[in-house]
């Protein structure tokens, strides 16, 4: 990758932790007596999938479904979202939660929420460790949200530009020279 960027500290590593044990806690007591089914994003929720999951008490299954639409070297989605490798399983029946790392302009996810909700699972919920509302071009709404965010590009827990970043334990702001 060019060195023709730096990257701002954002949020950090201990505010992420604290923010994953509440999401956890939250879903846990709203389950309670309930079974789940976690759908991470690929690739971008990995990293907020596996450390969530530890932080959620009642039973669950985990499945990934991959999509892309930002690609290359590019802070903007292409717009067309590309679904890469579906779920393993069928979602009837199931109380689903969709995990992802980000939603930006919401194209994601409302392609996702139609592409699963067809599927009759017995309920259907979004968990998005950031939301960044000022960018929003479709009418999505995660119910479990982590941190909202101003319109800038985040790399970092997941969160990648053009492949990078993902390692990063922290959340930082890519800002161009
Ligand atoms: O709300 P949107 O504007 O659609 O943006 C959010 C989506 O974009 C990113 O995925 P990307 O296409 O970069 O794939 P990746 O998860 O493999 O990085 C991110 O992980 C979300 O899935
Ligand atoms: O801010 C972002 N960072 C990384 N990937 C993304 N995909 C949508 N928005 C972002
Ligand atoms: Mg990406």
């Amino acid at each position: 990758m060019k060195e023709n960027y730096y990257l701002e500290p954002f949020i950090k590593k201990e505010d992420i932790q604290k923010k994953v044990k509440e999401l956890g806690k939250m879903i846990s007591e709203d389950y309670r007596g309930e079974e789940l089914f976690l759908v991470g994003v690929l690739k971008g929720s990995w990293i907020f999938m596996a450390d969530l999951v530890r932080e959620i008490e009642v039973p669950l299954e985990v499945s990934f479904i991959s999509v892309s639409s930002y690609v290359g070297e590019t802070t903007k989605t292409s717009g067309v979202v590309r679904l890469l490798c579906d779920i393993d399983k069928p979602l009837s029946n199931k109380n689903v939660i969709l995990v992802e790392d980000i939603v930006d302009t919401g194209l994601t996810l409302s392609y996702l929420k139609k592409l699963l909700e067809v599927r009759k699972p017995k309920s259907f919920k979004i968990c998005a460790l950031l939301d960044k509302p000022e960018r929003r071009m479709a009418d999505i709404k995660a119910e479990y949200v982590g941190f909202t965010i101003p319109d800038e590009f985040v790399v970092g827990y997941g969160l990648d530009y053009n492949g990078y970043f993902r390692n990063l334990p922290e959340i930082s702001i890519l800002r161009f020279k």
